[in-house]
């Protein structure tokens, strides 16, 4: 009896010992299950979502899906994201922002911003296209840039073959215009060469003009706000100062398609012609406006044919700008001297990028 007590008994604790085994078994495969599923979790997470949208708080990856010079020391670049971009920054920004985007050098951890362009590259018919409304190309950015000889990033950027991968973050408004968000949209039909003659615009607030004065790859500026996405309502008297126009390359186009849409007057100082600012100054200051006051939102009436620049922008290096509008102190920027200066333009209209 004793001995079957025993047997019992042991037979119990067998039992016990397989079915607590068991649970083990069971309590491991479950842990398993939750941690792959984990895993899995946190890597979708970081391939979809984490650093993948721009920002300027980190570097989001993009690879150099195409880049061609124009001549040897200014080229195209296209960068795609590698994962697509759901913020249309094109319609966010319209021509409200002037923005542009830091690009890390990572060998010795410098960035640079670069000004991107609302363009993309059309590969079978290697040709540069504006973007449609509403349309960002997953997020590609397009860049015009200068190398120079010593420079650190740009001459390091020239050098990289396509399909490289690069850090950006980003947006940087570099300068913001009062926002109407009772305004319409305005149309670029013209940049697709559309036939648009017949249609006359108009807007709910009458648009104010704007001077800008660039030099070398500064004119990126003057083409984003023309370019993008409900691009600048009034006209841009464009003053650029560069080597030679062809330098441009394929940008070029752009520039005369708004100027015969008038809503750019363009004055060109080509150096390499004996066209320069810095050596000749008398040839641009009967060309400057003086200053027109801003009288804020008024109801629409016409769009004239002159030019009243209420503001100014001015976009180059430290000598240029000193030449326009007297010296830029690193961030503060400085009395409004130079060719602005004796025309009557001061701090509360004049910018200096
Ligand atoms: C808001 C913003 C937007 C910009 N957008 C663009 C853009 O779209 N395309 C573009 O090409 N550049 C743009 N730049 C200029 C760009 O950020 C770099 O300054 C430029 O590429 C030179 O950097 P680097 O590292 O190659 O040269 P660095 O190592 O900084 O300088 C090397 C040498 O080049 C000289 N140098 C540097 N910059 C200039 C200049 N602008 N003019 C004359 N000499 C210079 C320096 O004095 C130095 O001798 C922008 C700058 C700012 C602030």
């Amino acid at each position: 009896m004793v001995r079957g007590r025993v047997l019992k008994l042991s037979t119990s604790l067998i039992y016990q010992h397989k079915r607590s085994k068991g649970f083990k078994r069971w309590v491991t495969f479950i842990a398993l299950g939750f941690g792959v599923t984990g895993v899995g979790c946190c890597y979708y997470y970081s391939e979809h979502y984490y650093h993948t949208e721009l920002s300027n708080e980190y570097f989001t990856k993009y690879r150099i899906s195409y880049k061609k010079d124009i001549d040897e020391s200014h080229f195209l670049l296209e960068l795609t994201p590698l994962k697509p971009q759901r913020t249309n920054l094109w319609s966010a920004m319209a021509s409200y922002n002037l923005w542009s985007v830091e690009v890390k050098q990572p060998d010795i951890m410098v960035v640079r911003r670069y000004t991107p362009l609302p363009l993309e590259v059309d590969t079978v018919n290697d040709k540069l296209e504006v973007l449609k409304d509403g349309y960002n190309a997953n997020g590609k950015l397009l860049f015009y840039i200068k190398n120079y000889e010593n420079g650190e990033v740009s001459k390091w950027l020239r050098r990289l073959p396509t399909d490289r991968t690069i850090e950006v973050r980003g947006p940087y408004v570099d300068y913001e215009f009062p926002r109407d968000d009772h305004e319409v949209k305005r149309s670029r039909s013209f940049l697709w060469e559309q036939d648009d003659s017949g249609f006359a615009e108009r807007f709910n607030h009458q648009p104010f003009d704007i001077s800008m004065f660039t030099a070398g790859t500064a004119i990126v500026t003057a083409l984003q706000l023309l370019l993008t996405e409900d691009p600048f309502k009034g006209k841009i008297q464009l003053f650029h100062s560069c080597k030679d126009i062809q330098e441009l390359g394929p940008l070029i186009k752009f520039l005369y398609l708004c100027e015969q849409k008038k809503r750019l007057q363009l004055h060109m100082f080509e150096s390499s012609k004996g066209n320069s600012i810095r050596y000749d100054a008398s040839k641009i200051e009967p060309l400057i406006s003086r200053p027109c006051s801003y009288v804020g939102s008024t109801p629409f009436t016409s769009i004239e044919d002159s030019i009243k620049p209420v503001a100014s922008l001015v976009c180059g290096p430290d000598g240029y700008i000193t030449t326009i509008s007297g010296m830029k102190y690193d961030l503060a920027q400085g009395p409004i001297c130079g060719l602005l200066g004796s025309k009557g333009w001061n701090n509360f209209n004049v910018y200096k990028l």
